[in-house]
């Protein structure tokens, strides 16, 4: 980027900023390089970095790549010859290694914000698209993801706000945005006049930065304040970024007084989200939190069944091997997105080469995901973290005491085995010093009910899945 750029950008967050806010903090960036797609700016000690990292850096990474700068973080070094920075230097030595003193670093958002060229752009932005594929007939429904569709089937039927907002969360590709999507898709069938905004917390962020540029705050406020439904997705993007996060705060208590629906996702539980402030957190946990637990065998090759079905319209003439379905279900277990994409992925190698897909076109068509998907999650290893978690001896878990500060742990772990590995339960029973496989039934199913009835023992489940997921 060349000075002349950086000016004319700096005259725009001048414009933003406001005159005070742009002489403290930004007429003393010096822009020094953009290196691997990240712009460097030097500042005259660490104090200054990190106050404009937290304060404007999404402003300034939003003016970079709306200027055409390839940019995704942002950097900020304390100038070599500053004496701010030897007086620092002095005080914390092991702080500063080299040159190279990066004291704040932001990552940008994945795309750049939708321009509508000039025009009134805060109202061409209305609504993200809604992908007619997401509908609820399209979502196939199991053990893992049975609440959260209820919760969205009752959202979908709109009518009075009983749970305000609603809380979807879960890892990747679960079916976040399908059920998002395909309440927002309910709620216009019944009532088409209704205003439903769907969008991702990005798009929020990037609309409330260009608002802000384009000094249309009011227009801003008015447009989400007169939406019925509020649909955000991913809102953990929010997390640490300080002036967005206030909006939506403001936003998201404007709406609930006026009794519109909300609707959240993220990927992890409201009090799991770091950098979130504990006002978003304690809001977010206000109305209806529900888990998207990771897939299970039934829903997966349930959904393979269903998503067959629709490949099907594009080859009908293609056949598919008994048996193939249920070794995609065993062996992709990441998630759903992976598993729709090696399928579709299937069908076109088979349409191709005019072969039925049997095992081996299987085998050599995914040889790569059916690799990346390898890595198995052993009982071992199950065992070894639920002890450290319970901070209780691995022998405890496998041996036969039956004292309550050993049984259930014991049987927190055989549910992972059986939710997270192949195992059948007599050889899980096996596993654990030799039980009958009927012992192990009784311990997962015990944990399925404490679950919904104990949030304490949910919550060491559900941690203890992430950690061994990880
Ligand atoms: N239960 C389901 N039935 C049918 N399709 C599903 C189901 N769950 C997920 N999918 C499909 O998997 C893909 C990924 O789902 P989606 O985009 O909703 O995931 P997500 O939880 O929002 O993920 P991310 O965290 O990456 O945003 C989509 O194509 C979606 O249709």
């Amino acid at each position: 980027m060349t000075e002349e750029k950086w000016g004319q950008l700096r005259n725009r967050l001048l414009k933003t900023v406001g005159q005070n806010n742009f002489t403290t903090w930004i007429e003393p960036l010096e822009f020094d390089t953009v290196e691997g797609g990240v712009a460097v700016f030097k500042v005259p000690t660490n104090f200054m970095g990190n106050y404009v990292s937290q304060n404007f850096a999404d402003l300034i990474l939003h003016e970079l790549t709306m200027s055409g700068e390839p940019v995704q973080r942002l950097a900020f070094r304390v100038a070599a010859n500053s004496p701010a920075r030897s007086a620092e230097t002095a005080g914390t030595a092991d702080t500063y290694g080299g040159d190279r003193n990066d004291v704040a670093v932001m990552t940008a958002p994945a795309a750049a914000p939708v321009s509508a060229g000039g025009k009134d752009t805060l109202e061409a932005l209305q609504a993200a698209p809604l992908d007619p594929r997401f509908t609820f007939s399209s979502f196939v429904v199991g053990k893992p993801n049975e609440l959260a569709h209820a919760a969205a089937r009752r959202v979908g039927e709109g009518g009075p706000v009983t749970f305000n907002p609603l809380v979807l969360y879960g890892g990747v590709g679960l079916g976040k945005t399908h059920l998002m999507h395909a309440i927002a898709w309910e709620l216009k069938e019944k009532n088409p006049s209704l205003n439903v905004l769907y969008l991702s917390a990005e798009q929020f962020m990037y609309r409330f930065v260009q608002a802000l540029r384009e000094r249309k705050m009011m227009d801003f406020k008015h447009l989400f304040r007169s939406v019925d439904v509020l649909m955000v997705d991913d809102v953990q993007f929010i997390a640490g970024k300080d002036s967005t996060q206030e909006e939506f705060f403001h936003t998201f208590n404007a709406l609930v007084d006026q009794n519109k629906q909300i609707i959240i996702s993220a990927d992890r539980a409201p009090g799991e989200i770091k950098d979130l402030e504990d006002r978003v957190k304690s809001r977010l946990q206000c109305g209806l939190v529900v888990d998207l637990h990771p897939t299970d065998y039934e829903l997966r090759l349930g959904i393979l069944q269903t998503k067959v079905e629709l490949q099907r319209q594009t080859y009908p003439d293609l056949r598919i091997a008994d048996g193939v379905l249920e070794f995609l279900a065993h062996r992709i277990s990441t998630n759903v997105r992976v598993l729709e994409g090696a399928l579709t992925r299937l069908f076109a190698f088979a349409s191709l080469v005019g072969r039925e897909i049997d095992m081996d076109l299987t085998q050599d068509c995914l040889a790569d995901v059916l690799r990346a998907s390898e890595r198995k999650i052993t009982v071992e290893e199950i065992q070894r973290k639920v002890s450290e978690y319970y901070n209780i001896r691995m022998s405890d878990i496998i041996g036969p005491k039956r004292l309550r500060s050993y049984a259930r742990p014991r049987q927190v772990a055989m549910y992972l085995c059986k939710q997270l590995t192949s195992r059948s339960l007599p050889e899980i029973g096996r596993r654990f010093g030799g039980r009958d496989h009927t012992t192990v039934m009784h311990g997962v199913k015990r944990i399925e009910e404490l679950k919904t009835t104990d949030g304490q023992i949910a919550e060491d489940v559900e941690m203890l899945r992430r950690s061994l997921e990880a």
